[in-house]
């Protein structure tokens, strides 16, 4: 699914309208369905309604959703903020159909805004995505007081007040909701760590816009949906042998960190390798060999870390990193990796560190390898973001300069490709943020280059399904009591 700015949103718009064609009354009507249909599952009835409605399009929903609601047989009231001097057509419009079922009320001071009950839902229609500069004077009084009510709030569109495809200010009063039911894209705030408090549960609901017109809409932004997920899987042939699923390479661990390989390890097998090597210091020799029998060990010469790069013949994909620390000698072997190796690479944690550490490595690194910084990991490697858009931004910068691809983790993992486009992850849940799910990560994605994916799909993919596995786990496991462990085991590729 397609993330698209403002200007794009506009442009579907109006070539559905013209196109279909369809008056964009009708258009705000399929809108206003499209919501409605969402909110009557999951609000019953007798639950009131109080809808905040100001004067453009996004207020032109709020009317409509208020006649629909109220013909449903919902109890409904609406209150108006008049906020500029050219309210929209199509406001005008359902104002006029809303006449006859019900009379809204005019907000036009601070002391007009209602105390309600709890039992009131508030659907905030004030502001859309033609927000063109922060909300002030009784727009702002009005969101400020719709978030001290702890009445649960819906938000059509976008929550008011705030910006679709800029940064706002930390004092621009916004509406912060339980849940936003978006018309046929997610917008980028919603994907972003500091503004994603603004969004809620955010849910996309079809309001049937032209699919052509989506479809060569270019956009740097995208998520990685189910529907996205499904279409990059290859399924196992009948007749594929172990051979078919390539030979991946893990190189990680150290004295104290064994336990990072054993998870990258079991992560790569469930997640489909043919074969796999793990390429360990001695002292993790026993552990790994009981603990993942099915993995082949290479050891090195070293007790307690990484120094010697094995021969690296016959492996189809490398990944390295989990566990590692950061020794010269590992320093060494690394930079040898990079020389040497022909196909991408995985790089993971210690290996990332070692690299910010040496920043002439940079131009070492084999194109299209896939880089899977943490935040804290990726301002080591790229500088600090001033925001989550400006790191994204850097990260972009970061994966076109060295043609690599970049999995920027966090709660919507954002993988960027070595052209600068974005697929953002909707699988995975806050128990994850716990240690060793990354080192899991590394081993999924190893796994997938290992069977022949593209760089792109492997990371994509392997994000996805990475958690995936986690959102199955917390079933038996709850958030709080996830492990790596539990992550690794609930895998499914298929
Ligand atoms: N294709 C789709 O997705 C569809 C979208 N639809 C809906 O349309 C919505 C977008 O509608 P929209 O363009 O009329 O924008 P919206 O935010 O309602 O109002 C903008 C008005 O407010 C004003 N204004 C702006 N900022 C302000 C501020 N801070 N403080 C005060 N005033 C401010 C500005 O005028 P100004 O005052 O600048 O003259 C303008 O008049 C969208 O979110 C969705 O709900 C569906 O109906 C159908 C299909
Ligand atoms: N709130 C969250 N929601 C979804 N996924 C998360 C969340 N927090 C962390 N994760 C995922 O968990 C993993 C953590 O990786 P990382 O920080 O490298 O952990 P470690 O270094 O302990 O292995 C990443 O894949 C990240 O996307
Ligand atoms: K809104």
């Amino acid at each position: 699914m397609k993330i698209l700015d403002g200007k794009q949103v506009r442009q579907a718009d109006a070539y559905t309208i013209a196109q279909e064609p369809i008056s964009p009354l009708a258009l705000m009507e399929r809108a206003a369905h499209a919501f409605v249909h969402w909110y009557i599952n999951q609000f019953v009835q007798t639950r009131p309604v109080a809808i905040f409605c100001g004067q453009g399009n996004n207020g032109g929903d709020g009317l409509a959703i208020a006649r629909i609601l109220s013909q449903r047989s919902y109890s409904i009231q609406v209150y108006l903020v008049a906020h500029t001097s050219n309210p929209s057509d199509d406001y005008r419009a359902n104002l006029d159909r809303l006449q006859g079922h019900h009379r809204p009320i005019l907000l036009s001071s601070e002391a007009d805004i209602p105390e309600l009950s709890d039992q009131v839902i508030i659907i905030d229609a004030l502001l859309g995505s033609g927000l063109n500069r922060p909300a002030d004077g009784l727009l702002a009084v009005t969101i400020d007081k719709i978030n001290h009510c702890d009445n649960k709030k819906v938000a059509v569109d976008i929550a008011s007040g705030l910006f679709m495809d800029r940064l706002n200010a930390p004092s621009d009063a916004i509406v912060k909701p339980d849940y936003t039911v978006s018309f046929q894209f997610p917008k980028l705030p919603f994907l972003l760590p500091h503004s994603a408090a603004y969004a809620g549960e955010w849910h996309v609901v079809d309001i049937g816009l032209a699919k052509d017109f989506i479809a060569h809409c270019d956009t740097p932004y995208e998520l990685t949906d189910y529907e996205s997920a499904e279409r990059l899987k290859k399924p196992r042939a009948k007749y594929a042998h172990k051979g078919t699923f390539g030979h991946a390479l893990i190189i990680a661990g150290s004295y104290g960190k064994v336990g990072a390989a054993v998870l990258a390890a079991k992560a790569c097998l469930r997640a489909g390798v043919g074969l796999l090597t793990l390429h360990i210091p001695k002292c993790a020799y026993e552990i790994v060999q009981v603990s993942v029998p099915e993995a082949m060990a290479s050891i090195d010469v070293k007790k307690k870390i990484n120094t010697l790069l094995p021969e690296l013949q016959g492996y189809t994909a490398v990944g390295i990193g989990p566990g590692l620390g950061q020794h010269t000698g590992t320093l060494q072997m690394l930079q040898q990796l990079l020389s040497l190796a022909t196909c991408p690479l995985v790089i993971d944690a210690d290996a990332l560190n070692l690299l910010s550490e040496n920043k002439e490595l940079f131009g070492l690194i084999p194109r299209k390898s896939i880089l899977t910084p943490h935040p804290k990991e990726f301002e080591r490697l790229a500088g600090p973001g001033r925001s989550d858009l400006d790191r994204l931004h850097k990260g972009r910068e970061f994966a076109q300069k060295h043609g690599v691809i970049i999995c920027l983790k966090g709660a919507h993992t954002a993988v960027i490709d070595d052209c600068g486009r974005v697929y953002f992850n909707t699988t995975g849940n806050p128990g994850m943020a716990t240690g060793g799910t990354g080192d899991v990560l590394t081993g999924v994605i190893t796994a997938l280059l290992a069977q022949g994916y593209s760089p792109v799909a492997a990371a994509r993919l392997g994000v996805y399904a990475h958690g995936q596995a986690g959102d199955a786990a917390i079933k038996k496991t709850g958030m709080a009591g996830l492990t790596a462990s539990d992550v690794a085991e609930h895998l499914r590729l298929d």
